[in-house]
């Protein structure tokens, strides 16, 4: 037999359904490596298949406690997770989900740590002999549980850190219990498609382990944004504003995902009604992030300061139909597209209104106005559920006169915009008399 990782080996038996030899494989990879919590998951999965509920249980509780000391969260969660799954009243499992959630930071940016890649010492040597391998049956069931409950001894992670865990780690604690019983976990095979440019989605995903690549359609061909790792959170902004996806995320390799969808938080938020207002508020902070980092009205300032300009701004959430600016009336302040769309419209004079475009992320409204005292240019309306920053009119003076920059680029901004209204209302050109005559044969 050719060499092989041990875990490769156990896969393959896996997916012939030969469980009493898979778990035998996964077992010995852990009696070599105890700290393979992949394998140990996996021989507990075996468990589960022979029937081995309980020893099932014990593997995951002990995998979890494993990756807990590790800091690797999000792992140790798909861990105890799976354990609820088969035992959903299980006080061990609920038991390390509340020290997980006591550990982690709350909120934090950045993304929770997950495990490295494994080292190479687990390669198969061809030897059976000697290894629990050569067993099965009950022998075999009674040494690997010996192997597969016994805690991973390394890797004791700084007790006074407090690692990350975006979203999970600010929900209250038994809303974090209720959701991780309730999500979906599911692995994603290389090349499937996990949410696609332009489509609504009802949830969101958190990459556990392996790696997606994020693509946007330009000019008929797939351009490649960035990738995602563990730790990384997808699709809440959909989730939330109900806009289409801005981008494609393809698994690039195996990937694992926890999935969380509207219903789950739907179920979550009747017994804890703040629920929905975490998840409000943290995909604000993301929205907000992304802004300062992308729009040219942040680009030229230092990172510190421009969290300190976001704090001037206050959130909007818009409804469908909800007009923030209305041709002819004074401007309220400033509009920041965080997400959704904002269409811009103007009355024609020669009757019916005349679109001027669409606003998405990174866009401003109510500059005009605010810039020349006069009422506004257009009126300006969410498409559909929009999330907003806002300032108002005091705050957009004091704005501009602390950041000449800014004055400038709103200034031409606003130049470009007046031209384009100017162009979009222009009548239609009057034909000379003299082309009609030539039009007509010159009779
Ligand atoms: N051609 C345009 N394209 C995009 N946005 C516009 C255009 N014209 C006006 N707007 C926006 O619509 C806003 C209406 O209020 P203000 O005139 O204060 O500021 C205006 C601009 O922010």
């Amino acid at each position: 037999m050719n060499e092989s990782s041990l875990r490769e080996l156990g896969l393959d038996l896996l997916e012939d359904r030969q469980f009493e030899r898979a778990l035998a494989v996964f077992a010995e990879a852990v009696r070599r490596l105890p700290a393979d919590h992949r394998s140990r998951m996996l021989a507990a999965r075996c468990l589960s298949e022979l029937g081995e509920r309980e020893r099932a249980v014990t593997v995951y509780h002990a995998c979890a406690e494993g990756l807990l000391r590790r800091d690797y969260l999000l792992s140790a969660m798909a861990a105890c997770k799976l354990g609820l799954e088969m035992a959903p009243q299980e006080r061990r499992l609920k038991d390390t989900l509340v020290r997980l959630h006591a550990r982690a930071a709350r909120n934090v940016t950045g993304r929770a740590s997950v495990p490295p890649p494994l080292p190479p010492e687990t390669l198969y040597d061809g030897k059976v002999d000697t290894d629990l391998m050569g067993l099965s049956g009950e022998e075999l069931s009674d040494r690997a549980i010996e192997v597969l409950a016994a805690p991973d001894p390394g890797g004791t992670a700084n007790p006074n850190d407090r690692p990350p865990l975006p979203l999970f780690a600010d929900l209250e604690r038994d809303a974090f219990i209720d959701l991780v019983g309730r999500m979906g976990y599911r692995s994603i095979k290389p090349e499937e498609v996990v949410s696609r440019e332009g489509e609504a989605t009802d949830r969101l995903h958190v990459i556990v382990a392996g790696k997606a690549e994020v693509t946007r359609q330009s000019e008929g061909e797939d351009r490649t944004l960035g990738f995602l790792g563990g730790g990384s959170i997808f699709g809440e902004l959909s989730l939330l504003t109900g806009a289409a996806t801005t981008a494609t995320v393809t698994a690039v390799s195996d990937i694992e995902v926890f999935e969380i969808r509207r219903e789950h938080l739907n179920a979550v938020a009747k017994s804890f009604p703040a629920m929905p207002q975490v998840l409000a508020t943290f995909a604000q902070k993301r929205m907000e992030r992304n802004l300062t980092a992308t729009s040219p009205l942040f680009q030229p300032m230092p990172e510190s300061e421009r969290a300190a300009l976001l704090q001037r701004f206050t959130f909007r959430a818009l409804q469908p139909g909800e007009k923030v600016l209305v041709e002819g009336e004074h401007s309220p302040g400033l509009f920041l597209v965080l997400a959704g769309e904002l269409v811009v419209q103007k009355e024609d004079p020669a009757g019916g209104t005349v679109r001027l475009g669409v606003l998405r992320e990174g866009e401003v409204a109510g500059e005009i106005s605010l810039l020349t005292g006069l009422r506004a240019t257009a009126t300006v309306v969410s498409a559909r559920k929009t999330a907003t920053s806002f300032l108002e009119r005091a705050a957009f003076h004091e704005l501009v006169k602390t950041y000449p920059h800014i004055k400038k680029y709103l200034e031409q901004l606003s130049d470009r915009r007046l031209k384009q209204i100017g162009e979009a209302l222009r009548p239609a050109e009057i034909i000379d008399a003299d082309e009609l005559l030539t039009e007509s044969g010159g009779s």
